[in-house]
């Protein structure tokens, strides 16, 4: 083994040839207090420089513990479920840390529910609007019981909690450029730890710390959250109100079908003293701006000590193009497509939602450098699939090339799949194995046992993949 000598000196140099002798050496005419202050100085530097060895060492280590865990990337459209997987991914092989983070979605869970009661006096008043300008088809035909004065009073009842809304959203969230009325989770989630809940170890596109909260912003989430309970009676009416679901229904809006659905469960959630439960925390949405790895170790018995990396992204058509650095490390990706074929995007509502995910599905199998990743693909929301079919939604009229297939689920499903599958064959660089899953991520009890099956699914292919190396 060859050993380095710090002294070694080409032996041709000669001793007054070498340019460094002359900066180490001490001055000629050095006085004491030169020579102490000339000592430290050295001191110092060798404590930046055993700091920066052990900084180096520290990455080092960091990065084979990561090459020996599996790295996960979560990627699909915006509202597809991304976080809604992480989190069950949480619940299955770190349920002690997921739940210590509980106290944190009590106030965003209480805002989502809000911004759906927001959402229907926004319909109620358009609704008003319009028939204030367009006679009645038939006498007494719009005896609405939400009539302006009604409604005109329920925004002044509720005017102090909405606009308590309005400053919760600024103190907590990020302000997405998409305008889009819900909250986000500014990039990383250094904002649990400005609710006074430290994040656990994890790389985000925003390393920041927050401030934390002060007194009087505290005071001010606990206030909003007394003043949504006392207008839970108002809430419960407005929503269980016939005229209501009526309105809802001509003008199309589904608010179950829609992110942070929390209108049934109102008696439960605003309330003071109210805890979210596992299934709440999943279901409650924040939507993701730019990305966040979560560093997960097995809590689980079976595979304690496991560890994974998953990088959960936002799926905004304006933030794809951020997701290219990940996929030279990803070693599975899980490909969430919400099989919501009357639906169309946020950003774009020209866009069909389907549609979107099959664009961007033709992009993720043709990628080069995807090629050796394995792609699992989770057909999700089929909860919502089954809903909107039953309501009588006919695919043809939004996919034509669905032609007279039944309008059922299970055939809606195996087109999809058959769609994805032909193109995953057709365009991937090099052959590999469809796998897909039907999901819906707000089941927890079936979404975390398919966790831990493609977990297990993934740790054995790498292991194959480099048997084979
Ligand atoms: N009903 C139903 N809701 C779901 C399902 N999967 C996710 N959701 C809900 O849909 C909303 C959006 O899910 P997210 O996980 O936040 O979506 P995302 O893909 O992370 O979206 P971005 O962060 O904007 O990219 C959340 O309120 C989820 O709880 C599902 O299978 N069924
Ligand atoms: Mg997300």
């Amino acid at each position: 083994m060859s050993t380095l000598t710090l002294n070694a000196q080409p032996a041709s140099m000669s001793l007054s040839e070498n340019p460094f002798i002359g900066t180490l050496k001490p001055p000629a005419n050095e006085t004491e207090e030169e020579r102490v202050q000339r000592a430290r100085a050295l001191q110092d530097a060798q404590k930046v420089s055993r700091q920066i060895d052990e900084s180096l060492q520290e990455t080092k280590r960091l990065l084979d513990r990561r090459k020996n865990g599996i790295r996960i990337l979560l990627l699909g459209q915006a509202e597809s479920g991304k976080s809604a997987v992480l989190k069950n991914f949480q619940l299955a092989f770190t349920p002690n840390q997921f739940r210590k983070e509980r106290g944190v979605w009590k106030t965003v869970i209480q805002l989502n529910l809000l911004n759906s009661v927001k959402t229907i006096l926004n319909v109620l008043t358009d609704n008003i609007d319009t028939q204030l300008n367009t006679p009645p088809p038939s006498p007494g035909s719009y005896s609405n019981s939400y009539n302006s004065s009604k409604i005109r009073r329920l925004h002044l009842g509720l005017s102090p909690l909405l606009s308590m809304e309005t400053n919760l959203n600024k103190m907590l969230f990020t302000e997405t450029s998409s305008g889009s009325p819900e909250i986000s989770l500014p990039a990383g989630s250094k904002w649990k730890s400005k609710l006074g809940f430290p994040s656990v170890s994890r790389k985000s596109s925003s390393d920041e710390e927050p401030d934390r909260l002060t007194n009087s912003q505290n005071a001010l989430i606990s206030t909003f959250s007394k003043l949504l309970e006392a207008s839970k009676e108002d809430i419960s009416s407005l929503w269980k109100d016939e005229e209501v679901q009526r309105t809802l229904e001509e003008r199309e809006v589904h608010l179950r079908d829609r992110p942070g659905f929390f209108l049934d469960d109102v008696d439960r959630i605003a309330s003071s003293h109210y805890q979210p439960t596992d299934s709440d925390i999943v279901r409650g949405r924040v939507r993701t701006v730019g990305f966040e790895e979560y560093h997960l170790v097995s809590e689980s018995a079976a595979m304690k000590g496991s560890e994974f990396y998953i990088t959960d992204v936002s799926g905004m058509r304006s933030s794809r193009s951020s997701w290219v650095p990940f996929f030279d490390d990803a070693q599975a990706i899980l490909f969430l497509v919400p099989l919501v074929f009357n639906q169309m995007l946020d950003e774009d509502p020209r866009v069909n939602r389907v549609e979107d995910s099959l664009t961007l599905w033709k992009e993720i199998c043709a990628n080069v450098l995807l090629a050796n990743c394995n792609i699992i693909v989770f057909f999700n929301k089929m909860d919502i699939l089954r809903r909107i079919l039953a309501s009588g939604a006919q695919v043809r009229k939004y996919v034509p090339s669905y032609g007279d297939t039944p309008n059922e689920t299970a055939s809606v499903a195996k087109y999809f799949k058959d769609r994805f599958k032909a193109y995953h064959k057709k365009l991937s660089p090099k052959p590999r194995t469809f796998i897909s899953h039907e999901t819906s991520a707000i089941d927890i009890r079936s979404t975390t046992a398919l966790v831990v099956t493609v977990l297990d699914g993934i740790t054995r292919a790498n292991l194959e993949k480099s048997d084979m190396m």
